[in-house]
């Protein structure tokens, strides 16, 4: 894993302006009228809803998951069908889905809301979904040091459900596992039954 800046470069709200004219351009570009009623405070609305979508690159992730506990709990520990909302970073267009983490700790528990708080640090920003899922698998490694980790996305892409291939409905699932889940089947198993419950 990289320093601070790998993480944390969020530009929206420092740049407003900026982006307020360049959205306003694209609706002239589209053959929009951008006088007319109902697009006078696009820009603008277009800008704030960026720094909330786009608000994970202000967030280092791994202090999202900062606080920590140290405790001898060193079973399986899973919170699943955390909700996220994240954009493909080829056509900018949404994806969302659940999050499921599992870890068996070694010494250091993290706090249950601080997992949801790492997977909005990482989901909101421009993504492919497979890098959402290692990236969590990487910092709850990093932070936690657990024995060991799996982290399973699923995901609905509006890029192929609305344009392109046209395809509502279907889901793309990812996964990630580190430490004992890479060596044991039967660990991936276990997590893999708890999550569909
Ligand atoms: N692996 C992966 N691919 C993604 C993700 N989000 C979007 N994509 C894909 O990125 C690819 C971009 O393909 P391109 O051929 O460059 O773009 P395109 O011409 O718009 O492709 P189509 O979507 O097939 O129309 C598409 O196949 C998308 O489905 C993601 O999270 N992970
Ligand atoms: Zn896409």
């Amino acid at each position: 894993m990289g320093g601070i800046k790998e993480y944390v470069n969020g530009k929206v709200s420092a740049n407003r302006e900026q982006i307020e004219y360049h959205v306003a351009k694209i609706l002239e570009l589209i053959g929009e009228d951008t006088s007319r009623e109902g697009l006078l405070d696009t820009p603008a609305r277009v800008t704030r809803m960026y720094e909330e979508i786009f608000g994970g690159y202000s967030i280092d992730p791994r202090e999202a998951l900062g606080v920590t506990f140290d405790e001898s709990h060193e079973e399986l520990v899973i919170v699943k069908d955390i909700v996220y909302y994240s954009q493909c970073e080829h056509h900018m267009a949404p994806f969302f889905g659940k999050v499921h983490i599992g870890y068996v700790p070694s010494g250091h528990i993290a706090g249950l809301s601080k997992l949801a708080r790492l997977v909005e640090a990482v989901s909101r920003r421009l993504q492919v979904q497979e890098r959402i899922t290692a990236q969590i698998a990487d910092i709850m490694v990093e932070v936690l040091g657990p024995h060991g980790v799996m982290v399973v996305v699923e995901g609905e892409h509006l890029c192929m459900c609305s344009r392109g291939v046209k395809k509502p409905g279907s889901k793309t699932v990812t996964m990630a596992t580190r430490g004992s889940f890479r060596e044991d089947a039967s660990a991936r198993a276990e997590f893999l039954a708890l999550i569909k419950e």
